[in-house]
């Protein structure tokens, strides 16, 4: 069965601060999504709606059609890591790894083990013992190993190392494979996961501002290099997202319908173009945005 997500017109508010505001999205089947917006704009509020941790003030969240606020059957479908605070955990990793079938219908405790390995994750030492990188590592272990179909995963990896994020990021696309689903994957990494992503949410102060497939936005963004008059006059009528200037020179990254053919105009006459980082986009959208708000 193919499973399907849609946010419909959601807001939350709490304690009078409104934290989102009308979003609407959908999260489609075997897709994995990168969820970026800068510090506060609401990424883990979003995620916590949809995992049903609170209810949303107004609209809907619906998987498959079905309201998941306080629907069991919804919730068991969704697996949300997290930060979590372990300080008082006293059970060892072994032990909480044999409960989760309980809890997990998929969970697929030979693979967790095979993760438990290569993660290096000490069995047998209770999980407030383990340093904040493996905790990272155990909840990473559990939210793979659950095989839920919609699996968030909200900055889990933060306190792992670059080898063990980067064998994170191999089991994310080996399971995609194996075993598609939803994946959300919430983080200020853009540049060491953006090969990840199939589609890209960028929220902004609690609002949406971006959702769209990976490659069709990188193919609207342009970077274009040259005297700054001829950058001027072919790039008068396009939005661009940043300029930097040095001496004579300017760089404009330019965000377009028809990225394409004004590359191609661009280097007709002699300028320079290449194709910038999601990572640059990130940046300067959510800058703009700002500079927006503090000019109102
Ligand atoms: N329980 C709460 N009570 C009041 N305000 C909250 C609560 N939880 C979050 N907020 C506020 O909601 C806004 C969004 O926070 P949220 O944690 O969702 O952002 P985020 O995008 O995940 O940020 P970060 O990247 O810094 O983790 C912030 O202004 C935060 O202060």
């Amino acid at each position: 069965m193919s499973n399907h997500v849609q946010f419909n017109d959601v807001s939350l508010t709490i304690k009078g601060d409104s934290i989102l505001k009308n979003i609407d999205l959908n999260l489609e089947d075997s897709k994995i999504y990168g969820l970026l917006g800068r510090n506060g704009a609401g990424k883990t509020s979003l995620l916590s709606l949809l995992a049903a941790f609170r209810p949303v003030t107004s609209g809907q969240i619906e998987l498959n059609e079905e309201t998941i606020f306080e629907n069991p059957n919804a919730m068991q479908q969704i697996c949300f890591s997290y930060d979590k605070d372990y300080s008082d955990e006293t059970e060892k990793v072994e032990s909480l790894l044999k409960d989760l079938p309980f809890f997990r219908p998929n969970f697929d405790y030979d693979y967790a083990m095979e993760l438990v390995n290569r993660f290096n994750l000490p069995l047998k030492k209770p999980l407030q013992k383990l340093s904040t990188g493996m905790q990272s590592a155990f909840n990473v272990t559990v939210g793979l190993a659950s095989r839920c179909p919609i699996t968030i995963f909200d900055e889990s990896y933060l306190g792992m190392d670059a080898p063990t994020r980067d064998l994170f990021y191999r089991e994310i696309l080996n399971e995609q494979t194996e075993h598609p689903r939803i994946f959300i994957l919430s983080t200020h990494l853009v540049s060491e996961m953006d090969h990840l992503f199939d589609e890209v949410v960028m929220i902004q102060n609690g609002e949406m501002l971006l959702a769209d497939d990976y490659e069709s936005l990188m193919s609207r963004a342009v970077q274009i290099t040259g005297a700054t008059d001829e950058v001027d006059d072919l790039t008068a009528n396009d939005q661009v997202l940043n300029e930097e200037k040095l001496g004579r020179t300017k760089s404009a990254l330019i965000l377009t319908e028809q990225a394409e053919s004004l590359g191609q105009k661009a280097r007709e006459i002699g300028l320079e173009t290449q194709q910038p980082a999601l990572q640059d986009l990130f940046i300067h959208l959510t800058k703009e945005v700002d500079s927006h708000a503090n000019n109102r």
